[in-house]
C-alpha cells in the first residue's frame, strides 16, 4: 500500500485545533482510498520560540524538506509581538517560505452553491464565482532590503526581479489554460516602478499564451471590483502584499476566511495552509472553522500526492455537510440547521466521507 510522509506544523492560536481536524479527515479518506499517511510534527512560530528559543528551528526545515508534503496551521499572537523582529513568529514563517522556495501561493476562492447566502454580497453577484489568486510568496516588500526602523524613520523596500515575475506569471498562465483562460494581473504601475516592471514582464510572458486573455488592473480598483463583480475574475496574478490583502478580501465574497485554503508551491516541498492566521481572538474556544485547513489537505492530495479521488471525496463531504445545514460559528447565521464546534465539524466531515 502506498504511504506518504507528511510533515505537520500546527503552530499557534487555532493552529493545533484546525490541523487536528484536517488530520482526522485525511486519515478517514486514506482508509477509504487504500493508502496510508505517516505524520511527523515540527515546531514553528510562537510555540517554537517558547520551546527552543527560535521561531524556525533547523530541525523543522530539515524535516519538511525530507517529507512529501507539509500541512501547516498558522502562527503568531500578541504574546510575541514585542520581540525583536528577527525573533518573531512571522519572521520564522517568511524565512520558512523562502527556504522552501515556495514562490507560488495558490489561493482558490470558490463560492459553493451551498453557501450562496453566506456572503455579504447578493447571491446573484457571487453564484458560480471561482477565482484563483496566484500570489507571489517569497519576494516583494515582505522580503526587500534595505529595511530599517530607527524609531524616527522606518522603511521597507519593494523589489522584484524580472525572473521572479516571469516564473509567477508562467504559473498563472499555465493555470489559466486549465481554467477559463483569463489572467488579470494586479499591480500599482501608475505609481510604482516595481509594478511597471511587473506589468511589462507579464505582457512579455503573455505572448507565449495567445489563447489566454490578459488584462491589468490597479490594486485599489481590483479590491473594489472583487466586491462589486467578483465573477469578472478567473486567475488573478499579483505580488506578495497585494495577494495577501486581496485574498482576505476574496474570502468575504466566499463567506468566511475560515473557508479559504492554499497551496504554496515551488521546487521543493509544497506547503498546504489556510489563508487565515492564528485567530488569537477565538483560540482555545473550539469555534474555529476547520474547513480552510481541511480543503488545504484536499489540495495537498490533488496537487502533490496525485490522490485526486481522495481529494474529490473530501470536497464532496464538505459540500454535503454544508448543504445539510451544518455550520461553524462564523457561518452560523446562514441557513444553519446546526452549529458545530471545530471538532464536531471535523467529525461531521468524516461522517460524510464514510457515508
Ligand atoms: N499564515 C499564518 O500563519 C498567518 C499568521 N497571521 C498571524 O495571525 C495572528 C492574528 O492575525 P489577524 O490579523 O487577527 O488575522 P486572522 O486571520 O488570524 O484572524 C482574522 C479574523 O478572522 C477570524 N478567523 C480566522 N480564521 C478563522 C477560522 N478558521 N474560523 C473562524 N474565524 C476565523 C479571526 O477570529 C479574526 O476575527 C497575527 O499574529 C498574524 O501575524 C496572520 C495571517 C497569516
Ligand atoms: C503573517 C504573514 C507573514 C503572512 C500572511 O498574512 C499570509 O500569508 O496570509
Ligand atoms: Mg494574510
Amino acid at each position: 500500500m502506498k504511504n506518504y510522509n507528511i510533515s505537520i506544523i500546527k503552530g499557534d492560536g487555532i493552529g493545533p485545533e484546525i490541523v487536528t481536524e484536517a488530520i482526522k479527515v485525511l486519515n478517514a479518506v486514506a482508509k477509504k482510498c487504500d493508502f496510508t499517511l505517516s505524520y511527523k510534527e515540527y515546531l514553528m512560530g510562537g510555540i517554537a520560540i517558547d520551546t527552543v528559543g527560535v521561531p524556525l528551528p533547523d530541525e523543522t526545515v530539515k524535516g519538511v524538506l525530507e517529507s512529501d508534503a507539509c500541512l501547516f496551521g498558522a502562527i503568531g499572537g500578541e504574546k510575541w509581538d514585542t520581540l525583536p523582529r528577527d525573533l518573531r513568529p512571522e519572521t520564522g514563517l517568511l524565512s520558512f517560505r523562502e527556504k522552501m522556495g515556495v514562490f507560488a501561493n495558490l489561493r482558490p476562492a470558490i463560492v459553493y452553491d451551498e453557501l450562496v447566502n453566506a456572503s455579504s454580497l447578493k447571491p446573484e453577484v457571487i453564484k458560480g464565482c471561482d477565482i484563483m489568486v496566484v500570489r507571489e510568496l517569497i519576494g516583494g516588500i515582505y522580503f526587500g532590503k534595505p529595511r530599517e526602523n530607527d524609531g524616527f524613520k522606518a522603511y521597507n523596500t519593494m523589489v522584484y526581479t524580472k525572473p521572479e515575475i516571469e516564473r509567477i506569471a508562467k504559473t498563472a498562465f499555465e493555470l489559466a489554460l486549465k481554467r477559463d483562460k483569463r489572467v488579470c494581473s494586479v499591480d500599482k504601475a501608475n505609481v510604482l516602478e516595481v509594478s511597471q516592471l511587473w506589468r511589462d514582464t507579464v505582457n512579455e510572458v503573455a505572448k507565449s499564451y495567445p489563447s489566454v486573455e490578459v488584462s491589468h488592473m490597479y490594486v485599489d480598483n481590483a479590491a473594489m471590483q472583487l466586491v462589486r463583480n467578483p465573477k469578472q475574475f478567473d486567475v488573478i496574478v499579483t505580488g506578495n502584499i497585494f495577494g495577501d490583502i486581496l485574498s482576505d478580501t476574496a474570502s468575504m465574497v466566499v463567506g468566511s476566511i475560515g473557508l479559504l485554503p492554499s497551496a504554496s508551491t515551488g521546487e521543493k516541498t509544497a506547503i498546504y495552509e489556510p489563508i487565515h492566521g492564528s485567530a488569537p481572538d477565538i483560540a482555545g474556544l473550539g469555534i474555529a472553522n476547520p474547513i480552510a485547513t481541511i480543503l488545504s489537505a484536499a489540495m495537498m492530495l490533488k496537487y502533490t500526492l496525485n490522490e485526486e479521488k481522495a481529494s474529490d471525496i473530501i470536497e464532496k463531504a464538505i459540500k454535503d455537510a454544508l448543504k445539510d445545514g451544518y455550520r461553524t460559528k462564523d457561518l452560523a447565521s446562514f441557513d444553519a440547521k446546526e452549529v458545530l464546534n471545530c471538532t464536531a465539524m471535523g467529525d461531521k466531515i468524516v461522517e460524510y466521507i464514510n457515508k
